[in-house]
């Protein structure tokens, strides 16, 4: 199916609403069950707006350090919502749009129109099919010429290796948001590059997956023993398992050895009922990411559920842009390297 670049975008009205829980289920001989909650920190509840933060983004960006005038963004994977909804992000915060982008093999070479709703700001962008290596070189070579080139990938698993190798290829530094394909090999392929690769962007979600990596290197183990079992929900155009349920069950692993837990085990809804069963807002069913991890202790009398639920795609495409601007700077002052959210994160680089 064939997508216009204004749908299931960035701009679906539902706002990115996070909720992130740990809790804790005691279950005493008496009967009686004590829910204890550890931590409960609400980032985000159904009731927001969603043109509120991003008109807050778009506004921030006037105080900021704004990227050379030359600096142009080529998103890849355009007409796709998640292509989208980083092109439109990289609009509003001041960012200048390559007038050409890969789009899917078997596309046809087609000019879409990128529009951000809040600030107004509009470009064209003409789209070559990835299959068309020269034609695509030969579009890129002037903006590689005349200023910097970055690139955004949000394309297909099945891309993931071939576009990386591409972008190391042209010496374009690029934000890989795209999960999937065959991950050790692309992390050889783009050693010495300048790349930010992850498999979420969200500010909040990248600061839980440190958080989890903190506990995991404090308390190594803490959790051995326990049982993990994971369900994700996603929109069902979905092509791979949930990237960052892989990246969470890392670091969920390094607290609790569940030796008999497989990436296979993970629960995936791609079923419009389900979603909704699993609690999806209706609205939200062509673009959203619900996940819950569940660590059960081997008698089943301690239970603790972590969970993050966004509705919408907004939440990654103002990091994507983050990303893209911190790298940006680090052209300018640092050596090639491939960085991480976090790293981004911990620059103090995600508004
Ligand atoms: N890191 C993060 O924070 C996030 C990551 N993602 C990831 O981003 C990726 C894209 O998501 P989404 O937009 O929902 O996916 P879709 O599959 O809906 O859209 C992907 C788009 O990329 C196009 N495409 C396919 N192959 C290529 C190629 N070789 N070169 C250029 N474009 C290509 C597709 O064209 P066609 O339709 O013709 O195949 C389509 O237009 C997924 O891997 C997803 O997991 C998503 C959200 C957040
Ligand atoms: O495909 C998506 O939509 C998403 N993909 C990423 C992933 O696979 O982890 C991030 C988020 O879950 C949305």
């Amino acid at each position: 199916m064939r997508r216009s670049a204004t749908m299931d975008g960035g701009n679906i009205s539902n706002p990115a609403p996070l909720v992130y829980i740990f809790s804790a289920l005691y279950k005493s001989s008496m009967r009686f069950l004590l829910y204890h909650l550890i931590a409960a920190f609400v980032l985000g509840t159904h009731a927001c707006h969603a043109f509120t933060p991003l008109q807050q983004s778009a506004r921030r960006i006037t105080t900021l350090h704004a990227m050379d005038d030359d600096t142009f963004i080529m998103v890849n994977g355009l007409p796709g919502p998640m292509a989208t909804a980083a092109a439109e992000a990289c609009l509003r915060k001041g960012l200048k749009l390559a007038p050409v982008a890969m789009t899917g093999p078997d596309v046809e070479p087609s000019t879409i129109s990128v529009f951000d709703t809040v600030t107004g700001k509009k470009q064209d962008v003409k789209l070559i099919p990835s299959k068309e290596t020269e034609k695509l070189q030969a579009s890129i070579a002037g903006l590689k010429t005349s200023g910097n080139l970055l690139a955004i990938d949000y394309t297909h698993p099945s891309a993931v290796n071939s576009n990386a190798q591409f972008y190391v290829k042209e010496k374009i530094p690029f934000v890989m948001g795209t999960t999937g394909g065959d991950r050790d090999q692309l992390m050889k392929d783009v050693q010495g590059h300048f790349c930010v690769i992850a498999p979420n962007m969200g500010k909040q979600i990248v600061a839980m997956q440190a958080a989890l990596e903190d506990l995991a290197t404090k308390f190594p183990g803490a959790f051995d023993g326990y049982k993990l079992s994971v369900t994700e929900s996603h929109q069902k155009t979905k092509a791979d398992t949930s990237g960052t349920a892989k990246a969470v069950i890392e670091s969920i692993e390094k607290l609790a050895s569940d030796d008999n837990f497989t990436i296979e085990d993970i629960k995936m809804i791609r079923d419009d009922d389900e979603a909704v069963a699993f609690g999806v807002p209706p609205d939200a069913i062509k673009g959203h990411a619900f996940h819950t991890y569940t660590l059960t202790s081997a008698d089943g009398s301690v239970s603790f559920q972590l969970q993050h639920n966004v509705a919408g795609r907004t939440i990654y495409a103002e990091g994507t842009a983050d990303a893209v601007k911190f790298l940006s700077k680090q052209i300018h002052s640092g050596e090639p390297r491939v960085f991480n959210m976090i790293d981004v994160l911990e620059k103090g680089a995600m508004e």
